[in-house]
C-alpha cells in the first residue's frame, strides 16, 4: 500500500527543513499543506493566535488533545521556558510515530511516555502519551505526577471536546485561571461545546475568528479561562 498523508508531510520536511530547526520544520509542514496537500493542521493564521495566548498564559503544565502530526505540538513547544512541560495525547499509534520523528527533526526533546522503562521525572519537554485521552485524563495525577495544567489545546474529534472539559474539572486537573482553547469551534464547529463554555459561570469564553488552515473559509478558536 502507498503512503499516508503524515507520511508525505514528514518525508517533505525531513527532505527541506533544516535539521535541529522547530521553526523551520514548522514553515515546511505550512507551506506543504498549502501547496502541496491539504492537512487538518491548526496552521498558520490560527497558529499566530495560539501563539499569542501561550506567551500570555507563560504556562507550566500545558495539555494538548489531538496532537496527529504534532504541528501545534512544536508551535507550543518552542515557547516554553525550560521546566514546563507539555503533554500531548494521541490515539492512533501511525499519527504518534510521524509525531515523534517530526519532534526528532525539529530537535524537540520530546519523549514517548507510553515506553515502560523511562528516567525519573521530566526529562524533556514534549511527553506524547498514546491512547485515548477518556482512558489518559483520569492517569494523569497519578502517572505523570501532574496537578493541574495551565493550559489545554483541544483539537481532537469535535464531538469529544465536551465530555473530554467535563472529565478534567471531574479530575481536578484545571485551576481557577486554567486556560482552555479549543480549535474549529466554528469549522467543523464544536456546537456542544460552545454552548457549555459560553453559558457556564465557571467559565469566562471569548472567541478569536481567524480561517480554517490553509483555506480562505471561516474558523476561530475558543479561548475560555476556568474559574474554579
Ligand atoms: C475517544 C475519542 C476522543 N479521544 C481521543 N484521544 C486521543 N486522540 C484522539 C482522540 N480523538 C481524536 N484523536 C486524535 O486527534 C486527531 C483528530 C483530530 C480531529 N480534527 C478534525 O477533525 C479537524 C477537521 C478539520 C476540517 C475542517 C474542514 C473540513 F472540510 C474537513 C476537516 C479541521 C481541523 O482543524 C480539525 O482539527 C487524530 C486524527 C486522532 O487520532
Ligand atoms: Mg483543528
Amino acid at each position: 500500500s502507498g503512503t499516508t498523508r503524515p507520511m508525505r508531510i514528514l518525508h517533505y520536511v525531513q527532505r527541506s527543513a533544516k535539521c535541529g530547526d522547530v521553526l523551520s520544520v514548522i514553515s515546511a509542514i505550512d507551506s506543504f499543506c498549502s501547496k502541496v496537500e491539504w492537512a487538518m493542521n491548526v496552521g498558520d493564521k490560527k497558529g499566530e493566535i495560539l501563539d499569542a495566548v501561550v506567551l500570555e498564559t507563560r504556562p507550566r503544565y500545558v495539555l494538548e488533545l489531538g496532537t496527529y502530526c504534532g504541528y501545534s505540538t512544536m508551535r507550543i513547544a518552542r515557547l516554553l521556558p525550560p521546566g514546563a512541560r507539555l503533554i500531548t495525547i494521541e490515539m492512533n499509534s501511525h499519527y504518534a510515530q510521524v509525531a515523534k520523528e517530526l519532534f526528532q527533526h525539529a530537535g524537540l526533546d520530546a519523549q514517548d511516555k507510553s515506553a515502560e522503562k523511562r528516567p525519573a521525572g521530566p526529562t524533556c519537554k514534549v511527553e506524547l502519551l498514546l491512547g485515548s485521552s477518556s482512558v489518559l485524563i483520569p492517569q494523569l495525577k497519578k502517572k505523570l505526577d501532574i496537578d493541574k495544567f495551565d493550559l489545554v489545546f483541544i483539537d481532537h474529534w469535535k464531538v469529544s471536546y465536551l465530555p473530554d472539559t467535563r472529565l478534567l474539572e471531574e479530575c481536578g486537573l484545571l485551576k481557577s485561571g486554567s486556560v482552555l482553547l479549543a480549535d474549529n469551534v466554528t469549522c467543523p464547529g464544536a456546537p456542544d461545546y460552545l454552548e457549555y463554555v459560553r453559558n457556564s459561570p465557571r467559565y469566562r469564553s471569548q472567541y478569536f475568528p481567524s480561517q480554517l488552515e490553509y483555506l480562505q473559509v471561516e474558523d476561530g478558536v475558543e479561548k475560555s479561562v476556568f474559574l474554579g
